[in-house]
């Protein structure tokens, strides 16, 4: 956060920093004290009219949306569009949440230079995807592996021949996307049955066509032994889709795999960092200067949402991040008819504001029992590329070597590298649009814990010489330059997300004892506060969580709910 951002929040007074067309560079360089002043005087003239008009109602807004990831942008459009005013309050010092585009390189995150995506970098399902219908109209380019797939599985000692690689591939994807699916639909797992028991058991089309010896010899890869025969491959390659889940496949429920009703088609690359400019999009209709009708503020961290029943306000206290709440007084709120909350599964787990009054029992239940995975990434960039196939959206994975199952393992303590199984990496090769050169390791799970726990210099120097023996094991380190950036992801401590994306755990809730559902997610979306405090984000979606466009029609449909209830209630119909 910027100096001028810290100050504002702090002394309570104007911290009008928003987010509008014309201004959107002023937000990306948010490091930029001087694009901070300049920015915020032209917001006091714009913000000056938006609280003179909300003044007379003895209100800040119509609605108060918590939270500027797509969720949140989504539902402010919405309601701006349908004619509301609307605040959004955003803890962090720019937009997007969970989509990250962040510069990597000198450059800064200008026009044309170096980003990676850190958070989404998929846009999953070509049809039935609002994402990838935004991602058109913007002209964003995305890159769509052919159906024969691009995806290299790689073994450093070069020992696994093309077929086997195949197959190898074939089998887990099958099994993943598809089997276990259809094995859930069509029969009746218990709720206690994790998606590891069907991926990994001996019968699984996981194993299915590879070398009968190999399959009758194998060892347990959990025992951390060798030998690494084909079924033992396919194992630690199954393993890899931990990053797909966000959690080890022994925490996944499998009774609800394949239950939602998702998009259809192949998933599609965005290239070279640019998820951000869908949420750029959002954000200026949000702020379209001929309305006046919407707001976003930065450095806004929301810490008590309070209904006052009789009053038929709600009220949002925020505070600096790191200011103690029981100074009340440095603090700020803002008071609006309802109150849309997008704070993610993570924070409303581990950190929530204070709820007054509490939430209902039914909500605080699937709080307490929804999984909430991780998924990390650890991105380096190069002078130029050195591996194969860097023009192309190449998937690679890096599997285990015979006797050596630490290597593919992030630096960590030899006790927690005990208690890590082996597993596969995948390592995206990543397009960008400065012609340099980026590959991006994916780590789920255990594996993404262990990386954000380490030293960042450390992991770059591991994943370098992961990339080095396996993208390009006969090249001779001559050949191959040093990196020249890298940047380590940190959700898993991230204070505005604790973690990545939502699953349905096969563990029952701690307190009832009972099994976790899709109802538990649905139950997010039910409002509270006779519907003056709605909920969206991607854990609010039954079909679509842990996902992009899962998060954006969250958004949507409560913007909509609450538009609606706000016309009726102007037109004296409630
Ligand atoms: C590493 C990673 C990779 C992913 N890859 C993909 C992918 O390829 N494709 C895909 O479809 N999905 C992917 N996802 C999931 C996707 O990014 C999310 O589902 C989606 O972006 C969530 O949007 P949201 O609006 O629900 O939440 P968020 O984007 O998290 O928005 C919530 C906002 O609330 C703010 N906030 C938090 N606490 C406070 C507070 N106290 N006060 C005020 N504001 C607060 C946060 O800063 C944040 O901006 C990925 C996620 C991660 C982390």
């Amino acid at each position: 956060m910027t100096e001028s951002l810290k100050n504002t929040a702090t002394t309570g007074t104007s911290s009008l920093l928003s987010v509008g067309q014309a201004g959107l560079a002023g937000i990306k360089n948010a490091s930029s004290t001087v694009a901070n002043v300049l920015w915020s005087d032209h917001l006091q003239s714009h913000s000056t009219a938006f609280q003179s008009q909300a003044a007379r109602r003895g209100v800040d807004a119509d609605v108060i949306v918590i939270g500027a990831g797509i969720s949140g942008l989504a539902a402010a459009k919405e309601l701006v569009q349908r004619g509301n005013k609307v605040i959004v309050l955003e803890a962090r010092d720019r937009i997007g949440g969970r989509i990250d585009s962040r510069a990597i390189g000198p450059q800064g995150a200008s026009e044309g230079h170096a980003r990676v995506d850190m958070g989404a970098s998929f846009i999953h399902g070509k049809y039935d995807n609002p994402i990838y219908d935004l991602a058109q109209d913007l002209n964003i380019k995305v890159h769509y592996t052919s159906p024969e797939g691009e995806m290299r599985i790689l073994d450093a000692d070069g020992q696994m021949n093309e077929d086997s690689a195949n197959r190898i591939g074939f089998n887990v994807s099958y099994t993943f996307f598809d089997a276990s699916r259809s094995y859930a639909q069509n029969n009746d797992p218990s709720p206690g049955e994790s998606l590891a028991s069907y991926v990994f058991a001996k019968d699984s089309p996981l194993f299915q066509g590879l070398d009968q010896h190999d399959i009758e010899s194998a060892a347990d890869p959990d025992q951390d032994q060798q030998p690494p025969n084909l079924r033992w491959k396919a194992k630690t390659l199954g393993r890899s889709f931990s990053g797909w889940t966000g959690a080890d496949l022994e925490d996944v429920a499998l009774r609800w795999w394949g239950f939602e009703r998702d998009t259809i088609g192949p998933d599609g690359m965005v290239i070279g960092g640019s998820y951000h400019k869908v949420v750029d999009h959002l954000a200026g209709l949000v702020t379209d200067p001929s309305a006046h009708k919407g707001e976003i503020r930065l450095g806004e961290k929301v810490e008590r949402i309070h209904w006052d029943s009789e009053g038929k306000l709600v009220e949002v206290m925020v505070a600096a991040p790191g200011v103690d709440l029981s100074a009340y007084s440095t603090t700020r709120t803002y008071t609006a008819s309802k109150v849309i909350c997008t704070l993610p599964l993570g924070v409303l787990q581990r950190c929530p504001p204070a709820f007054e009054p509490s939430l209902p029992p039914r909500k605080q239940r699937a709080i307490r029992a929804l999984g909430y995975g991780l998924l990390s990434k650890i991105a380096v960039r190069y002078d130029k590329a050195w591996w194969k196939d860097s023009d192309k959206a190449t998937s690679y994975f890096i599997l285990p070597r015979e006797g050596n199952i630490t290597e593919t393992m992030p630096p960590c303590s030899p006790e927690l590298q005990r208690k890590l199984k082996p597993q596969g990496l995948m390592v995206q090769n990543f397009i960008t649009i400065d012609g340099s050169a980026q590959l991006v390791m994916f780590l789920g799970a255990d594996y993404g814990q262990a990386m954000e726990q380490a030293d960042p210099d450390e992991c770059t120097q591991w994943a370098h010489a992961l990339f080095k023996r396996y993208l390009s094991p006969n090249a001779t380190s001559t050949d191959i330059p040093p990196p020249i950036d890298a940047i380590a992801s940190s959700w898993s401590t991230d204070p505005y997300s604790f973690n990545s994306y939502t699953y349905i755990p096969s563990k029952p809730d701690s307190k009832d004892g009972l099994p976790v559902t899709p109802l538990d997610v649905a139950e997010f979306a039910v409002p509270i506060w006779a519907g003056a405090l709605g909920f969206a984000g991607e854990h609010t979606h039954p079909d679509r969580y842990a996902s992009v466009h899962g998060a954006f029609e969250s958004g949507i449909r409560e913007g909509k709910r609450m538009a609606i209830a706000l016309d009726m209630h102007r037109k004296g119909e409630e």
